[in-house]
Order: C-alpha cells, then structure tokens, then sequence
C-alpha cells in the first residue's frame, strides 16, 4: 500500500472516560455561573412550578368541581381552576422562552472563550509540536471540535439542571401522591441505566473514530490546497480524488455506525417508559376498584409520569451528546496540555537592547533524539559582524539560525547574546531583537502596507514607505493598482516569489532588530535586484549583527566571517580571501560555482 498521505495525530482512544474532563469542560461557564443560576431559578420557579400545577388542578378539577364524592360539582370552581390553568400555561411559556434565549446565549460566550482559550495556547506552541502535526488537524480542533461542544453548553448545562429539579420534584409528589404507586412506577429506572451504561464504551469508541477520521479529512483537504499546483502540474488529480473518496466514504461509514449506536439510547427509554405507564395502569386499575384511589389521582398521576418521562427521555439524549462531545472534548485538551517545547522560565528577564554580540557555546542539537543535525559547535560573532553559514543542503545552516532565535532548544550548550543564554529571556523581547527573512516568506491577507509592518505595527506610513525604499521594494509597489494600499490575498500569491522577498525585507527592515538572519532571503532575488539590495543592506548590516545563509557566492563573499558547515559541524571558517587560500570545502565550492557559471 502506498505510504503517500500518512497521517500522525490523534491515537488516543483507550483512554478512560474521564469525569476530570467533564470538570474542566465545566470550568468554562463558571464565569457565567449568575446567569446559570437566574436561568434556573426562573425555570425551577415559573416553569416548573405551572407544570407541576397543571396536573394537580385538572385533579381538582375532576375530583371537586366536576364529579366531586359527595355533592354536586361547582361551575365557579371549574372557571376559576380553568383561569388558574391558563395562568400557569402563559407562565410556562414565557419562562420556557426565556431559559431558551438565555442558555444559547451563555453557550456562545462559553464556545467564544473556549476557542479563544484554545487558539492562545496554539499559538504559544513550539515549532517542534507543528513538526508533529498536519496543518488540518490543528485546525479541526478549533473549528469542528468546539463547535460539536457547542450543544452541550447551549442546551445542556441548565437543561440538566432544571431536569435533575424536574425529576426530584415529580418523584416527591409521585411519592407523595400515591406511594405504592410511585414506587411501581419507578422500578424500571434502575433497568434503564444499567443497559445505557453498557452502551456508554461502544458509542463513546465509536464517536473517537468518527473524529479521527474527519481530522485526517481536514488534514488532507488542507494538504491538497496548499499543493494543489503540484498536484495539477504532475497531473495527479484523479489520484488525489480517489484518494479523498476513499477517506470521505471511510468518514461517513464510521459516522453511520456511531450514529446506529447512539440511537439505541431513544428506544431503551422508549421500551423503560412504556413498561413503567403499563404497570401503572394495570396496578392503578387495579387500586380504583378495590377503592384505595380515585379516578381525580389516576389522571393526576398519568400527567405527572408524563413529566417523569421527560426529563429523563431529555437526561439520556444529553448523556449520548456528552458522549459525542468527549471524544472533542478530549482532543480540545490534549492541546491544551501540550506544553511550549521551549519553555519560558518563570524568573524569565526581559532582554534589554543588545550590543549583538553572538555566541555559541558547545551546542549540540538534533530534531529527532538518535540524528544529531548540529554537533559540538563553538561560534563567537562580535557586535556588528556579518556571519555568512555556507555548506551542502541538510549540513545544518538553517538549524543554527533556528537556535538563535530559540524556535528550538540545544540539546547540549548554550546560546548567548551579549552573554546572556536565550533561555534566561522571555522569549517576547529575544524575538524582538532579531528580525528573520526567510526563503519561503509569508504574507498575510491584508494590504501591503499592512505586511510591512506586521514587524512593528506602531511604524508610521511614512516609516513603512522608507523602509520599502531602502530595499528597492518602493518601485514595484508604486505600480500595483492601489500602491501601499493593495489588498493581498493569504500567502501573496499574486505577487512573485521575489516581490514578496522584498516586502519580507522591508517588514525586517522595519522591525529594526539588533540581529539580522537572512535564510536563503536572496535565492529567488534576480542578480540586478541583488545587487542593488546588497548596497541598501550594506548601511544596514554595518550596525548590527547579521547571519546570512546562502548557496549564492555573490552573497556571502563580503561577509565579515565565513562558517563552512558540514554534516552539522564547522569544517572551517574565516573570510573569503583566507578561505580561497587554503584547500578544502568552501574553496571547492567557490570553484565549482565558477565551473557551473563559466560551463
Ligand atoms: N523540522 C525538522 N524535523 C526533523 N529534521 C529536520 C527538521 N528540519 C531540518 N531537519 C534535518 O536537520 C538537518 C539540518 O537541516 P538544516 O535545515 O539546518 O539544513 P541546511 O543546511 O539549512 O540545508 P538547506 O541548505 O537545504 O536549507 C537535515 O538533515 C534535516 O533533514
């Protein structure tokens, strides 16, 4: 079978089912504990109150204004029954209306700040933990996962708790009513839960399932949107479908049979409810004409099972809901308790501006534990200097860049600025003194001028205008339709892949950080463009510290130092005219450069 599209994520499923979940699910609507107890009191108060009422005055009505046991029955006790009884339905309504615009309303602001909980914690994960993860199923959790929570809050918090009243009141005056009665009634109770409680493991199984099949949906959908060029380029749509079809109907297959499942929940309280009205018919009966009970009870009775139904019929559905929300619910926190990979000390200090100077101490590092990328590197870079890493794709130049700026930490050794190891700072003011221009730039939906000052979104127009002056950025912008003020869709893919370098440096530029890392900034950079951002940067660089990574020997030559990198250790280092004297890696790569342009 093809390895294509494997999926890593999402094996949780035998964990237990958890009531400390349920806990921490609840924790989001203690703020909103007030408006949770107003609702329920108003619908314990008004709502319950007339439909408890109701049962009792038809009995009333019955037994004493209609066909009372001694006497004739009372015309003015029926209407004013029959008023009392209307009351209590225009009660029940504007109380039932109410509850429903309430608890929606306290389960939008419960899912808000769950998402926003979730999308803060995501956005404090390292990058180790989105190396781990298809881009899909990240988003899946924050889209689908809390939405599918969102009829807990909604419908299920105060339900459940206006239910448990429900039920606790209509059990009293069950009991109280007729207790022989009551208890018969109520036997079958005990049979419901233990054959709902076997079901719980296969639903709550079940549902796991469906959600893990619908993350690997999202993971792929979003892989096939982000590649869809390649795709269409190597002709392999009709791969890709079939692929996705496959998934899909997989999809659907598991959500089929977890919905089977969920549905034998209805018909066990269907079969408990009609075995309970049965015995109480057949044994009220039977108390009528031995003369224990009237007529006026039965029906009072009836009613009042009625409403013992309810709430329970209303309790198993929530119960089979929890059980689909869990299965999100768990994959919610199993974010949530994924902590930064790289961590920030609580006595973490704030880095003050820094003079740039750079060193790394004995740094050992790899991505995976047994595959060392980085081994036992020494680096002193002084305030001001310009470093170019150079060395055959995969030697580790990207990875020193990426432990500078502490996107990862070293495994052994330090990394120090002005002295100070990264991990002392709060990893806020250490990024904020290092401004990065990568190979594959990102721009954001939003204008040009707006991505320009995604660095330092307090620059002035006119700062964000110099900036794209000072790196030849100013011309092509000045001939887009709207200037600064053109829109740009997610990712820029209407402009070039050089175009949107440029913006990346003038957003860097911008910034004006201590530290300058240009990764392979340069590669998609026409030779003219090069050169003239060469000359802009050279004012630039000379005041502070600079990493550039670069296959291009026009880049790297006027480097201050030269670190030639192989299989993740420094081979040699210097500038370029010491380094052209002396044999060996970056002699032969200088040579072969000339071989190729020259060929
Ligand atoms: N996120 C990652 N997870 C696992 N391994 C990685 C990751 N990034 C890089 N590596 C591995 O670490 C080693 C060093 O990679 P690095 O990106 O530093 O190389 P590089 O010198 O910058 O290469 P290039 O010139 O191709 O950009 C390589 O063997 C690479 O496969």
């Amino acid at each position: 079978m093809s390895r294509q599209f494997v999926y890593q994520d999402d094996d949780t499923i035998e964990t237990p089912f958890n009531w400390k979940q349920i806990g921490r699910l609840f924790a989001f609507v203690r703020p909103y504990r007030k408006e949770v107890i107003s609702v329920t009191f108003v619908m314990t108060v008004f709502g319950m109150l007339s439909r408890l009422a109701i049962p009792f005055l038809t009995y009333k009505a019955i037994d004493q204004a209609i066909q009372p046991e001694n006497g004739e029955g009372s015309t003015s006790l029926l209407v004013i029954l029959v008023v009392a009884m209307l009351a209590m339905y225009g009660m029940r309504w504007w109380a039932q209306r109410y509850t429903i615009q309430k608890t929606n309303e306290i389960g939008q602001k419960v899912i808000f700040d769950l998402r926003a909980a979730l999308f803060k914690h995501i956005q404090s994960l390292s990058f180790r933990f989105f190396d781990k993860r298809p881009a899909g199923s990240v988003l899946v959790r924050v889209t689908n996962d809390v939405n599918s929570l969102q009829d807990v809050f909604t419908n299920g918090v105060i339900n459940t708790v206006i239910d448990i009243i429900q039920l606790i009141g209509i059990t009293i005056i069950l009991l109280f009513l007729e207790p022989k009665l009551g208890l018969a009634v109520m036997i079958t109770v005990p049979i419901m839960f233990l054959v709902s409680s076997k079901l719980r493991r296969t639903i709550r199984h079940a549902w796991q399932v469906v959600r893990i099949k619908q993350s690997r949906i999202n993971a792929h959908l979003n892989e096939s949107i982000q590649g869809i060029r390649v795709t269409q380029a190597f002709a392999q749509e009709r791969e890709n479908i079939g692929y996705f079809d496959g998934m899909n109907s997989s999809n659907i297959r598991s959500w089929n049979r977890a919905s089977a499942f969920n549905q034998l929940f209805g018909p066990v309280i269907e079969v408990t409810s009609a075995i309970g009205t049965l015995v109480l018919l057949l044994y009220g009966t039977y108390l009528i004409k031995s003369d224990a009970m009237t007529v006026g009870v039965l029906v009072a009775f009836i009613t009042y099972v009625g409403s013992f139904w309810e709430p329970i019929t209303r309790l198993g559905m929530m119960y089979s809901q929890l059980l689909i929300s869990m299965s999100s619910a768990e994959r919610i926190f199993e974010f949530m308790d994924e902590k930064p990979a790289v961590p920030e000390k609580e006595d973490a200090t704030r880095l003050t501006e820094l003079e740039g100077r750079v060193r790394l101490d004995n740094v050992t590092f790899g991505y995976e534990t047994d595959r060392p990328a980085l081994k036992g590197i020494n680096l002193d870079v002084k305030p001001g200097m310009s470093v170019a890493l150079v060395g055959h794709t995969g030697s580790g130049k990207s990875t020193i860049v990426n432990l500078l700026c502490r996107f990862y930490d070293t495994v052994e050794g330090r990394v120090l600025l002005d002295g100070i190891d990264v991990r002392d700072v709060t990893i806020e003011s250490l990024r904020s003194q290092i401004g990065i221009v990568l190979q594959d730039t990102f721009i954001f939906s939003g204008t040009i001028r707006d991505n320009i000052r995604y660095g330092r979104p307090g620059a002035t127009d006119a700062e964000v205008e110099a900036a794209a002056r000072s790196v030849r950025a100013h011309d092509f912008i000045a001939n887009l339709p709207d200037g600064y003020d053109t829109e740009v869709q997610e990712r820029g893919n209407a402009l070039s892949v050089g175009q949107r370098q440029l913006l990346s440096f003038a957003r860097a530029l911008l910034a004006n950080p201590r530290i300058l890392v240009l990764d392979e900034a340069t590669a998609s950079i026409d030779t003219e463009t090069e050169l003239r951002i060469q000359e802009a940067l050279g004012t630039l660089l000379e005041e502070r510290t600079s990493f550039i990574v670069a296959h291009r020997l026009s880049t790297i030559r006027h480097a201050d130092m030269i670190v030639v990198l192989d299989h993740g250790v420094i081979v040699d280092q210097g500038n370029h005219d010491e380094l052209m004297k002396r044999p060996g890696h970056y002699r032969s790569l200088v040579e072969a450069q000339y071989r190729y342009l020259s060929a």
